[in-house]
């Protein structure tokens, strides 16, 4: 059962609670203990009421990440009071939003003026559970621009729903976002891809919407958007131009392609057959995210820049070379190296935007 008490604030109780948080992983084991009454623990830490005993191991950052997973929905009048608050915290309206990718969070560390906030402190939002997502969101001046950056995605095999993983876009547009620029690490599939490329994402696949999974799933609230938003068009022509033209500037245009993503479950890397099946169908890059973003944000009208950083190449034949099992030190370490070039565009097509406007 899930609902919001008059502050905002989320009180839930749900009996599968205590499976998703022993099958969860945190970025931070420092505060594991024996949640020996977890009702106690959450009332106390959290000031919430559940009427769930559930003896398990769990950190304190964990039971946070359970008790934000067992929300359903995000109605709009709390994304709106997340919005208020990082609008008066950070006394700024951001004009873009930048979500980094595995890896990728330097991105906001070039923001100025920074104004930090931890994901844990901000009401009713998720936590990060992944390696290479810091958890914090950073506004500030970037070229000019007043831009909010998600240094730490959500992502659907953390156990969050799609809603979930993609409600900061719509926090994104209540602060007054108007453009999305999306990051990722992906597999590339295209066999002209090397480590180290980008790829312009100017289309998707939704496998997980195949499989009857949206972010826009439930009752539609239309001060959002329509009931049957349209996708054609979905990545900014003019925006993909532009980053081409940087791309020729910088000197990367050899490592810069125009391609497809698609988003799988994950978090299993994927099989041979499945990469296969996915190159067959048109797909260039294979990840596990940023689709739902991308779905959230043009439902709302917002403009969507994406991109993937090719940090391993995915094999589409059998082969015995332990080289072609992906892995994510090697996500890492890739994101690591090309961060500079990353920042460099994103930097640079922000400040276009800004000289145009
Ligand atoms: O958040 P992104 O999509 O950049 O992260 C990718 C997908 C998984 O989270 C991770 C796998 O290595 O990298
Ligand atoms: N699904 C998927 N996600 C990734 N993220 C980085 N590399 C990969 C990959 O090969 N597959």
């Amino acid at each position: 059962m899930t609902g919001y008490n008059s502050n905002g604030d989320v009180a839930t109780s749900n009996a599968n609670g205590h499976q998703n948080g022993h099958n969860g992983s945190s970025n931070n084991n420092g505060n594991r203990q024996l949640t020996a009454d977890y009702t106690a623990q959450e009332n106390h830490t959290n000031n919430i009421n559940s009427q769930e005993k559930i003896q398990c191991y769990l950190s304190t950052e964990e039971l946070r990440a359970l008790r934000v997973m067992n929300e359903d929905t995000y109605p709009y009048e709390v994304i709106q009071e997340i919005a208020d608050f990082i609008v008066k915290g950070s006394n700024m309206r951001p004009k873009i939003g930048i979500i980094c990718g595995s890896g990728l969070g330097s991105l906001a560390d070039i923001i100025q003026d920074a104004k930090v906030f931890e994901y844990e402190k901000i009401p009713n939002f998720p936590v990060s559970t992944v390696e290479g997502h810091a958890g914090k969101l950073v506004v500030g001046n970037l070229e000019g621009a007043v831009v909010m950056a998600m240094q730490g995605r959500f992502h659907f095999y953390e156990g969050y729903p799609l809603a979930k993983c993609s409600m900061p876009v719509r926090v994104m547009k209540l602060c007054g976002v108007e453009y999305l620029f999306a990051t990722n690490a992906a597999g590339g599939i295209n066999p002209k891809y090397s480590v180290g490329d980008i790829m312009l994402m100017h289309d998707h696949v939704n496998m997980l919407g195949f499989a009857g999974n949206s972010p826009l799933q439930g009752p539609n609230d239309p001060r959002f958007g329509p009931r049957f938003p349209a996708l054609v068009n979905s990545y900014n022509k003019e925006l993909i131009n532009k980053a081409l033209e940087i791309g020729k500037q910088m000197g990367i245009e050899a490592n810069m392609h125009v391609g497809v993503y698609s988003c799988l479950g994950g978090p299993t890397y994927e099989t041979i057959a499945e990469l296969k099946a996915l190159r067959m169908m048109g797909v260039d890059a294979v990840g596990m995210s940023t689709v739902h973003e991308v779905i959230t944000a043009r439902h709302c009208d917002m403009k969507v820049f994406a991109f993937s950083l090719i940090t391993n190449k995915c094999a589409t034949e059998y082969s015995d070379k332990k080289d072609d099992e992906a892995n994510h030190d090697e996500v890492m370490a890739v994101a690591k190296n090309r961060q500079k070039a990353c920042c460099e565009l994103v930097a640079r097509l922000i400040r276009q935007i800004q000289a145009s406007s």
